[in-house]
């Protein structure tokens, strides 16, 4: 039975489903070292934000297929190293959107009326109404920076309570913030003009410290900043100093560039509110990414695809279902054609046909590859690494797109050059789903694939096949079938044989001494 470490807190709901496929183990707060000495034994991670998932933690992880995150941010995983060695990377993208953004909204109404200090206050038997006067939103700019799926949720609740709001997202269109009511503007403005200021984007080499002195500087003495989104967006430096001398109004943090928050003047300030990283924590938020997590790593583990896979490149649910049937046809393409040019390919033509030249069908370059290194690679290569494994390899991939059809509606054609020299495949499916090799070295033929094939380029010349089945028959090989493909009478063909069982040591070289075969190549599919 497979194994599932679940390293931080999740909803029970979750270890509900993983149990149904594998023995789960719930284990929180292991230091990097713990996670790394049992790792091995697993072949699927859980995790929230507090473990860190490092190279050296994937690395140990030899048996892992999947990484999910219960939550949005993977900036704790290492994906990269995740991804050279195959593993998934998979998230909800969706499941706290509400929360995370309710969190932020209750942040800039708590900050705007002191309520976090007016609670401690009236707990501590005061009754001090003259010193928590408030400022109203209503009317006010609220700046959004980064207008996703949660800067857009906050900006139409902040909109309903009569707010104006700036946004600031190079990847929106402007189309796309009017219909959200929200005025696109660049940063400058944003930072100039508003009121409140709240960021929803990754943590990313451009993000890092969107926030700092220079920007600060920019900003009204008034204005409060808000960060639900990752530390580190924020200098916390440049904030205390702005906060302690008066240079801005007040900021609401619940992330911080070091979690837990250690040592830190910002827990001395009072135009300050802090929450710990708790955007996601609500009842409703936390089991929905428990599901939607625990469910990818159930489907992985038997075998099907994730459906919010971060480092698979366009394996979408959508696009995952009306490209399911010819994935496996571009991975038969690709193994067949590995074979047949003598692996070690140094290039890797892949041609999209028909129906398939489209830009969704990505995948299937990616699944031609997979196909491609699967000789050298086995299990190790998987749709995750598979276009890396090619790069590093020094494998040349090339894409084109042909809209024409022949006789199918769609075909993948792969041309391959390697210690064998440059050979190429075609191949397609029948309406009931068969896959069919149409075209072997440019010659027409019409063979299904099979565990043991030989082909042989050969003339066309009366006798031949009969002296290859007498051959295979005198080492007791049963043919399957076979099929002959030529462009000219007595010119060049090519014969491709399904063999039921495979060639002899020995039988292929007496093949090619036959008089008139020019090649002769076996392949095991
Ligand atoms: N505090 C929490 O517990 C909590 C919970 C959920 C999400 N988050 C964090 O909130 C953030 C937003 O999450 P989301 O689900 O809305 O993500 P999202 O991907 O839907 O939205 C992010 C937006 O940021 C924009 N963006 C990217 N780079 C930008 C840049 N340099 N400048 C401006 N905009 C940029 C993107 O175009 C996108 O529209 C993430 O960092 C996520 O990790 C925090
Ligand atoms: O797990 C959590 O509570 C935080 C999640 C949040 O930061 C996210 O990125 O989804």
């Amino acid at each position: 039975m497979a194994k599932v470490l679940v390293s931080d807190s999740i909803d029970p709901v979750g270890v509900e489903i993983l149990s149904q496929v594998a023995q789960v183990d719930v284990k929180t707060g292991l230091s990097a070292e713990e996670i790394i000495q049992i790792i091995p034994e697993y072949d699927a991670l859980m995790l929230r934000s507090s473990t860190r998932v490092t190279k050296e933690i994937v690395e140990a992880g030899s048996k892992l297929q999947i990484i999910g995150r219960a939550g949005v941010g993977v900036d704790n995983i290492d994906v990269p190293a995740a991804t050279r060695q195959g593993i998934i990377v998979v998230n909800s993208p969706e499941g706290n959107t509400i929360a995370a953004a309710e969190h932020a909204l209750a942040m800039m109404l708590s900050l705007s009326r002191h309520i976090p200090d007016a609670n401690q206050s009236v707990k501590a038997n005061k009754w001090e109404r003259n010193r928590f006067i408030g400022t109203e939103v209503y009317k006010k700019n609220l700046g959004v920076v980064g207008l996703g799926k949660i800067g857009s949720h906050v900006a139409a609740v902040a909109r309903s309570l009569g707010m104006k709001i700036l946004a600031y997202d190079p990847f929106i269109s402007k189309e796309r913030a009017d219909q959200l009511g929200c005025t696109l503007v660049d940063l400058e403005l944003l930072f100039a003009e508003s009121d409140f200021i709240t960021l929803h984007v990754p943590k990313t080499a451009e993000t890092q410290h969107l926030i700092g002195r220079e920007t600060i500087a920019k900003m009204k003495p008034t204005v409060r900043i808000i960060n639900c989104s990752r530390g580190g967006i924020i200098d916390e430096l440049a904030l205390i100093e702005a906060l302690e001398s008066g240079r801005i109004a007040g900021a609401a943090l619940d992330v911080f560039e070091q979690e837990p928050l250690g040592e830190s003047r910002l827990r001395e300030l009072s135009n300050v509110i802090l929450t710990p990283h708790l955007g996601a924590s609500t009842t409703e938020a936390q089991v929905n990414v428990a599901i939607d997590v625990a469910e990818q790593i159930r489907d992985v583990l038997l075998g099907l695809p994730a459906r919010s896979a971060v480092n698979i490149p366009g394996l979408t649910p959508d696009v995952m279902e009306k490209l399911r049937p010819y994935l496996q046809l571009a991975e038969t393409m690709g193994n067949l054609v590995s074979q047949l040019a003598g692996g070690r390919c140094d290039s890797l033509n892949v041609r999209l046909q028909g129906e398939l030249a489209t830009k969704d069908s990505q995948p299937l370059v990616i699944a031609a590859i997979k196909g491609l290194l699967s000789q050298a690679l086995r299990e190790r290569v998987n749709y995750v690494n598979a276009a890396i494994e090619a790069k590093e390899r020094g494998i040349r991939v090339i894409e084109t797109r042909d809209a024409s059809t022949r006789d199918y509606s769609g075909s993948i054609h792969l041309e391959a050059n390697g210690s064998m020299g440059t050979h190429s495949v075609t191949g397609a499916l029948l309406s009931t789903g068969e896959i069919r090799i149409t075209d072997l070295d440019e010659f027409p033929i019409n063979v299904p694939p099979s565990n043991h094939m030989l082909f042989t380029l050969h003339q066309d010349m009366p006798g031949i096949i009969g002296k290859i089945g007498a051959l295979l028959g005198s080492f007791n090989v049963n043919i399957a079938s076979m099929q002959v493909g030529r462009k000219i009478i007595r010119g060049d063909a090519v014969m491709a044989l399904s063999l039921d069982d495979p060639l002899p040591e020995g039988l292929l070289s007496e093949i090619t001494k036959v008089p008139g075969i020019r090649d002769a190549y076996t392949v095991k599919l």
